[in-house]
Order: structure tokens, then C-alpha cells, then sequence
């Protein structure tokens, strides 16, 4: 096990308490929220406020800086990758255990998607060579031989492949799918190219996990002129959001654990994104695309980007942070199905992601506008992990918020 060098944490710890300005509970109080802007301006958690004469325009030295090449090397991130290095194979591993199948299994709104995109539309496999991308159980290799593909092959590196194999022999289709064990980007398909490719590479974030790097090159190497990715498209949304009960329940909570303050873990605590499905009441913001990837065209490179956002803040209330989400879409159906993961719609077991601003709530009137960038860049140690930079920009008559954090999804 690697030893954590105290003295060195510390001095990072030190080093990073310098640079947050002082005072960051200003006289807040949570549970009284603001009917209008008069009067509660001195009740919030921001400093950031034109009255009291103190506004943001940043905080470290890397504030305005989204270029991808240097905006993630930083000594956060170098310190918070300590001890996070893994082998690469704790990742299939996690693959050849079949409750997570089972999880994916049971999410039907997933599970659904594909199988309507595929047996709804046989026309477009009948006769065809598919390509299925971390075919796990078989399940989308089976739907497509269903729907009438003239051969289909499988691939995945985990171990569940053995499973598929049995199940595929089970529902009498041996004849019409192959199995292939081993990486997508190092197998050698029996075939020069193939007519469609159907893969569920879709992660928590939509890129967490990186699979989609070898749906691409695959795509690349593989499909045919004119042949079909399913999913074709993937859009990632933005929003933003107040909730008291996790702010409390995330952050909160370390300030006094069975009598012991470790409040000192919450400045990591928030530089990690959370995973959950967001009550819809509390997201408080229009919501507005992100980025789009055409699944046909977009490269390699492009999955690492900066891109802008600017939303209407749709009541008076507070500003924790930003909730993110994507929708993926079947476009060649004869009626074109999406799966989404917003928050308006049925849950998924990818839920949405969100991203808390650092120790601040910023009071918002209806009709602000919260603008700003997002950097999302493949992790430099493991690239299925990712870094994160998000730029939080408010202005109105009372406060005056510029601020950028960096995340990490590991
Ligand atoms: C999200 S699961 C989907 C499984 C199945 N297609 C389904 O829909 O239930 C992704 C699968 O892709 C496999 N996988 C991920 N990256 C891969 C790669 N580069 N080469 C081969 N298999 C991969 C994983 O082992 C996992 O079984």
C-alpha cells in the first residue's frame, strides 16, 4: 500500500487554504430562502456580494485558463490523483461479474431503447453484418440477429463473454453470431467491414469510463461507406439546481461526525461530482445543450473539449451548482427514438451528475443569467477517469460571481 506523506499533505492543504478568501459562511442561513431580493442579502452563504462591497472575479491562478492542454495542471489535481492510479483491468474485472449485467439488464428504459430501435426496424438489418461493441451478455447481438441480421459478432473483454456464449447457444442462434474475446481495439474481425455497429458504450457523465474511444476507432476501421451507427447521436444538457436535503447530507454532515469535526474532508467532498437522480423540483435553471456528437463524424480528440453555456434562471432561489445529463438518439428508426437520461424523464440507472460550487449558495432572482465554460478532458493517469473544470458567472444588480472549479470523476 503507498504511504501518504503527511507533512506533504499538509503543506498542499496549507498552500490551498491561502488562496480561498475569508469569511465563507456570510451570516447564512439555509432554510430561509428569499421571496424577493430586498431585504436577504445579508442572509446568504456567498461573499460575493456588491453590498458588502466584495465581489469574485476568481480564484486561483488558473481561473480564466480553458485551454485544454494546461487548465487541469494544477496542484489539486496533482494531489488528488495521488494513490488513484489503478490497473487498468480492475475495469474489466468489474465487467465479468453478472449483477452489474443484471443492473443493466433491468434498466428498461436503457434495455427498451435498443431493443425498439432494433426489432421495431428490421428493415434496416435484414441481410446486414453487425457489429456489436462490449457485447456483454449478448443481449443487443441477440436483438439484432432477431431482427434479421445476416451475421452478427460480439465483442467484449470481460468474462461475461462465456455467459453469452451459452445464452446465445441456448436461443438457438449460434449459427448467427460470432463471439470474440479480447479488446475492440486490438481483435481482428473476420470481416473487412461491417453494415451497422450497435454498442452501449454510454457512461455516468456520458464519458466517464471512456468506451467510447473504441466505438470510434473501430468505426473508423470497420464501417462500411454508408453504414449505421446506434446510436447515431448523443447530446449532453445543463442545468442548474438548489437542493438543501443533499447539500446537507453531503457537506454538512462532516461537520460534526459522532462528535468529531472532520470538516476538513469537505473541500475534497465537493471536488467530486455526484451521481444521483435529481429531484426535479430543485433544478432551478432552464436547461440548454451542452455539446452534441454526431457518432459518425466526431473524432477521437474532439471527446476532450471546452465548450459555453448560458441559461435563464427560472425563480428567485439559490444557485448550488450545475446538473448535467445527455440524451443518445436512433435516428435511422422509421420513428427515431431517443434514450434520455434527464431528470424529466423515467430514471435510468445512469441518473445525472452534479456538480456543487465550493462552499457557496449564490442568490438568484428570476430571469439571471448563469453563463461560463466546461472543460472535460480524458485524466492524464487514467484515462478512463476524468478531469473536469466548470466557470460559474452571475451577475445582477446585488451580486457579482465569477468562479471556476475543477472536478475529478474517478
Ligand atoms: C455497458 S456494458 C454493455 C453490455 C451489453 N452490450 C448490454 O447492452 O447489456 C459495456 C461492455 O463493454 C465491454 N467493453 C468496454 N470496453 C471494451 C473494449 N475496449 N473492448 C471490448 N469490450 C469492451 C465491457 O466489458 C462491458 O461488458
Amino acid at each position: 500500500m503507498e504511504q501518504i506523506n503527511s507533512q506533504d499533505n499538509q503543506m498542499q492543504i496549507e498552500e490551498e487554504n491561502s488562496s480561498q478568501k475569508i469569511n465563507y459562511y456570510h451570516n447564512h442561513d439555509t432554510n430561509q430562502k428569499p421571496d424577493s431580493l430586498e431585504g436577504y442579502m445579508h442572509n446568504h452563504r456567498s461573499q460575493y456580494c456588491k453590498m458588502c462591497k466584495r465581489t469574485s472575479k476568481d480564484i486561483g491562478t488558473n481561473h480564466n485558463n480553458f485551454n485544454l492542454e494546461t487548465c487541469f495542471d494544477t496542484k489539486n489535481i496533482k494531489e488528488e490523483s495521488k494513490g488513484y492510479e489503478r490497473n487498468q483491468d480492475y475495469y474489466y474485472d468489474s465487467y465479468s461479474h453478472f449483477n452489474i449485467h443484471e443492473d443493466m439488464l433491468k434498466d428498461k428504459v436503457r434495455t427498451k431503447a435498443y431493443m425498439k430501435s432494433i426489432l421495431d426496424n428490421k428493415n434496416l438489418f435484414e441481410g446486414k453484418i453487425v457489429l456489436d461493441i462490449g457485447c456483454g451478455t449478448g443481449i443487443l447481438s441477440i436483438f439484432a440477429a432477431k431482427a434479421g441480421a445476416k451475421h452478427v459478432y460480439g465483442v467484449d473483454n470481460a468474462n461475461i463473454i462465456f455467459h453469452a456464449n451459452t445464452i446465445i447457444k441456448n436461443n438457438n442462434l449460434a449459427d448467427k453470431i460470432t463471439l470474440i474475446q479480447g479488446k475492440m481495439e486490438e481483435v481482428e474481425l473476420p470481416v473487412e467491414k461491417v453494415d451497422i455497429i450497435i454498442s452501449e458504450w454510454m457512461g455516468y457523465f456520458l464519458l466517464y469510463e471512456s468506451m467510447l474511444d473504441c466505438v470510434l476507432d473501430a468505426r473508423d476501421k470497420y464501417l462500411a461507406p454508408d453504414g449505421l451507427m446506434f446510436p447515431n447521436k448523443a447530446t449532453m444538457f445543463i442545468s442548474s439546481f438548489c437542493n438543501d436535503e443533499i447539500y446537507n447530507q453531503r457537506f454538512d454532515f462532516w461537520d460534526k461526525v459522532y462528535g468529531v469535526d472532520m470538516s476538513c474532508m469537505k473541500q475534497w467532498v465537493y471536488k467530486e461530482p455526484l451521481v444521483d437522480q435529481a429531484d426535479r423540483g430543485t433544478i432551478n435553471g432552464d436547461f440548454v445543450k451542452l455539446i452534441e456528437f454526431d457518432l459518425e463524424t466526431v473524432k477521437k480528440n474532439d471527446l476532450d473539449f471546452v465548450a459555453d453555456y448560458t441559461l435563464k434562471i427560472r425563480r428567485d432561489d439559490y444557485v448550488q451548482g450545475v446538473i448535467i445529463w445527455w440524451d443518445v438518439y436512433f435516428n435511422y428508426c422509421k420513428i427515431p427514438i431517443k434514450l434520455s437520461t434527464s431528470p424529466f424523464a423515467s430514471e435510468t440507472h445512469w441518473k445525472q451528475t452534479m456538480f456543487f460550487i465550493e462552499n457557496e449558495d449564490i442568490p438568484v432572482i428570476k430571469g439571471d443569467t448563469l453563463s461560463g465554460k466546461v472543460a472535460v478532458k480524458k485524466c492524464t493517469k487514467n484515462p478512463r477517469d476524468l478531469d473536469i473544470k466548470i466557470q460559474f458567472k452571475l451577475e445582477n444588480r446585488e451580486i457579482d460571481f465569477d468562479k471556476s472549479y475543477v472536478y475529478k470523476m474517478n
